[in-house]
């Protein structure tokens, strides 16, 4: 398989891209992560999140504690139940991310060429001059020369309220730094980057197992988002911690790669975890700018081969604060597309943007215009599946049109009780490219009958139908087993 499989196959004629777009005809196939926060956390703003097209929502516990982000949830679910869209969960460690402590939250300006001192003194209140942050050993990993960025939480590294830093000189615990730029450090929590630079701390922090073990546990998550995953060994240990609680087995981990250090385990990471995360943010200030499209083109080709779920963040920042995304931000998206993602992640956008409904509603409507350009040749792949491996090998290839993944629960036992797989399957569906799951009703028999595949087929069709993937006419190929044999057939559907 060849990623170039997406580029667009025929010259497009001029005048077709006037043509109004058929949105219900094309459903985008890539998925959309939404950062829920300040701006996104009623049940109106996440019921809007849902029908603009969010399938996953991103809780990151970098800000907040645990009953902020329950209240949060509380209201996700809500949002799911008078929607009746599907959402999966996704909790986001905070792992070895430095941070400014700025305890009054006051507004910091920082004047270009000006010096400013960090220090692991916590103590101390921020300062034009002085900004403790929570790390005592940044004056051992630094040099003289080194790139530090501070900024606003989820900062893009381009506005005026974030600041590039070089250091220049080390004296004792402290950092002495020359300003780049002159800035307004705002907002109530400012993240530090050290470009290049290994921060001995571990990748799952004690607080971070605190949260998974309580919050996580609670609330079922169905992705670990493993921040700064800086080797495989980082993946494996988080493994080991999930399978000890519980249903958390069954979650998936996605391995943020945020710095070189992780680009240069990509090989390693991939083979362990479950999904990807090309956390562009972080990245995008520890690469320089010229390569992070090389990184981004390589990483998702190795993610399509491996067939694991690969994500994209950080693609317009600029919506943070306006209603429509810059031409380059626009074709980001699609070109994220066409390299071979499975998702879109927004962050600063919807959490603390002024425009997260229409933020994803355009990033929606990108991702379908790409489908729409890339020549549809049929239109629904039905797939049946109790583990999600199936559904998943056919999202592997790419198919052009979308794949409904119908997961047959399996009825279960831990020796104690009973109970039915198939929930945690067909939610993880809900990031990877193309997959729309739906779960079928545990009372059909689980044997894979004529009878029982007929029964469940029509409710995957009418499912189908409902929700806009499948219509009349339609040519439907479908994946099953009858008996021990794998059949696929295609069927042709009435008016
Ligand atoms: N309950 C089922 N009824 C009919 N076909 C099924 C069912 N579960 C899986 N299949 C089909 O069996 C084959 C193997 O699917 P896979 O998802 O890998 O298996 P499983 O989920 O049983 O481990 C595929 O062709 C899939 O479409
Ligand atoms: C998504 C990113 O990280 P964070 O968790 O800080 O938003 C990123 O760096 O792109
Ligand atoms: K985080
Ligand atoms: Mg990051």
């Amino acid at each position: 398989m060849q990623s170039s499989h997406l580029l667009l196959e025929e010259p497009i004629r001029m005048a077709s891209i006037l043509e109004p777009s058929k949105a219900s005809f094309f459903p985008a196939m890539t998925k959309i992560v939404g950062t829920l926060g300040p701006k996104s956390r009623s049940v109106e703003v996440i019921s809007g999140c849902l029908k603009a097209g969010m399938s996953v929502a991103r809780f990151d516990f970098s800000w907040r504690d645990p009953e902020y982000h329950q209240e949060t949830l509380e209201n996700l679910k809500t949002a799911v139940k008078t929607t009746k869209k599907l959402c999966a969960v996704m909790l986001d460690t905070v792992g070895p991310e430095l941070q400014v402590v700025n305890k009054i939250e006051k507004a910091i300006s920082l004047q270009e060429n000006g010096t400013v001192i960090l220090t692991p003194d916590e103590g101390q209140e921020a300062s034009s001059e002085l900004l403790p942050i929570n790390f005592d050993g940044l004056s051992k990993a630094v040099k003289k020369g080194d790139t530090i960025f501070i900024g606003q939480y989820l900062f893009t590294g381009s506005e005026t309220t974030s600041v590039w830093l070089e250091v220049s000189e080390i004296q004792g615990n402290d950092v002495v730094c020359v300003i780049k730029n002159s800035a307004t450090l705002t907002g109530s929590l400012f993240t530090l980057h050290a470009s290049q630079i290994r921060i001995e701390l571990p990748t799952l922090s004690d607080r971070d197992k605190e949260v998974i073990s309580s919050w996580g546990v609670k609330n079922k998550i169905d992705f670990l988002s493993l921040s700064y995953t800086r080797h495989a060994e980082d993946v494996r240990h988080a493994r080991e911690f999930l399978s000890k609680l519980g249903d958390l087995s069954q979650t998936q981990i996605f391995a943020k790669i945020e710095n070189i250090e992780g680009l240069n385990h990509f090989d390693e990471i991939l083979q362990e975890a479950d999904g990807i995360i090309l956390s562009r943010g972080n990245l995008g200030i520890d690469l320089p700018p010229e390569k992070v499209f090389l990184f981004q083109k390589a990483a998702l080709y190795k993610c399509n081969m491996a067939g694991k779920p690969a994500v994209v963040t950080r693609v317009v920042d600029s919506m943070t604060d306006n209603l429509r995304p810059t031409r380059a931000e626009a074709t980001d998206v699609a070109n994220a597309v066409l390299d071979g993602s499975d998702a879109i992640l927004l962050g600063a956008e919807t959490l603390r943007g002024l425009y997260p409904v229409e933020t994803i509603s355009i990033v929606g409507k990108i991702c379908a215009e790409v489908r729409a350009a890339i020549k549809v040749k049929a239109s629904v792949i039905i797939c049946f599946t109790s583990s999600g491996r199936a559904a998943r090998l056919i999202a592997k290839y790419r198919p052009t049109m979308p794949v409904l993944s119908v997961v047959i629960p399996r009825l279960k036992t831990n020796q104690l009780k009973w109970s039915f797989s198939g929930a945690f399957e067909a939610r993880q569906s809900l990031i990877v490219r193309g997959l729309f799951p739906m779960l079928a009703d545990p009372r059909h028999p689980a044997e894979s009958t004529n009878a029982t595949n007929e029964s469940v087929l029509k409710v995957a069709l009418d499912h189908g139908k409902a929700s806009g993937v499948v219509k009349s006419q339609d040519r439907v190929v479908v994946c099953q087993k009858v008996g021990d044999a794998s059949v696929v057939k295609i069927i042709e559907l009435e008016d």
